[in-house]
């Protein structure tokens, strides 16, 4: 007899987006946690990545001096185009559900902030899959900050930094597409975690259909 079975379902993206210090890292570990305990194959992943093009962004910021903006967008999209042929699209093909700590919303957003133009960082994107849900976090810029410098003991609070945030947080504020959904994340955590589920599970097919 001729058996044939059906495909995995695709899988869902979802992406955690938003300026430094408003806890997309701490909710991306509790959403995972919950949705793995529900019983869904969750893969938590990052951009900036920890393969090549990611370990050199990261050495960028200790270090900037010699690399042109067009050159750090490159390392940017480099990165992603990893991220995806390595990752995203094997996970989406096998019906994972990804949780990803950043991704081309901040391309958008930071290298926009740097000069570049929004809508042309958008269009070099165009390869990366479209999520099924960006979660905006949204809170102030200052919140964020303390946030940081309590945890990490990191000092973003000089004015260079600021300005720079606050034109970060001005294009994430103005983009507008239909997957971004914006939450206050200044509220506390376990108020945002249940505000993130609320968004994230409608979207999700049934457990037993994802793995
Ligand atoms: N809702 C919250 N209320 C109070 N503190 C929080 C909240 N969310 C996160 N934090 C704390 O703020 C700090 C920064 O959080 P986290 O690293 O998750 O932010 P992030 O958005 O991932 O930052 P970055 O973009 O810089 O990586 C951590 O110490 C975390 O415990
Ligand atoms: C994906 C991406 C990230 N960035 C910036 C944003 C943050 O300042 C860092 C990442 O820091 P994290 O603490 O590890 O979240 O990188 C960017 O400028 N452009 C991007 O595309």
């Amino acid at each position: 007899m001729n058996r044939t079975t059906s495909p995995p379902a695709r899988g869902r993206l979802i992406v955690f987006e938003g300026i430094d210090g408003t806890g997309k890292s701490t909710q991306l570990r509790l959403v995972a946690d919950v949705l793995r305990q529900r019983g869904y194959p969750v893969v938590a992943t990052r951009e900036p990545t920890d393969g090549p093009y990611g370990r050199r962004i990261r050495g960028l910021y200790a270090n900037r001096e010699g690399c042109s903006r067009e050159e750090e967008l490159q390392l940017f999209i480099a990165d992603r185009r990893d991220h995806v042929d390595t990752v995203l699209q094997p996970a989406l093909d096998a019906g994972r559900i990804i949780l990803c700590d950043r991704y081309y919303l901040s391309t958008a957003a930071y290298q926009g902030a740097n000069g570049m133009d929004v809508d042309t960082i958008l269009a070099r994107n165009r390869f990366a899959p479209v999520p099924d849900l960006a979660i905006l976090f949204e809170a102030p810029i200052a919140l964020g900050i303390e946030r940081i410098t309590a945890s990490r003991g990191e000092h973003l609070n000089d004015f260079e930094k600021v300005e720079g945030l606050t034109r970060v947080a001005r294009i994430f504020a103005a983009l507008d597409l239909p997957y971004i959904r914006r939450i206050n994340a200044a509220q506390p955590i376990d108020t945002v975690r249940d505000t993130i589920l609320a968004l994230v599970l409608p979207l999700l097919p049934p457990p037993s259909a994802a793995n």
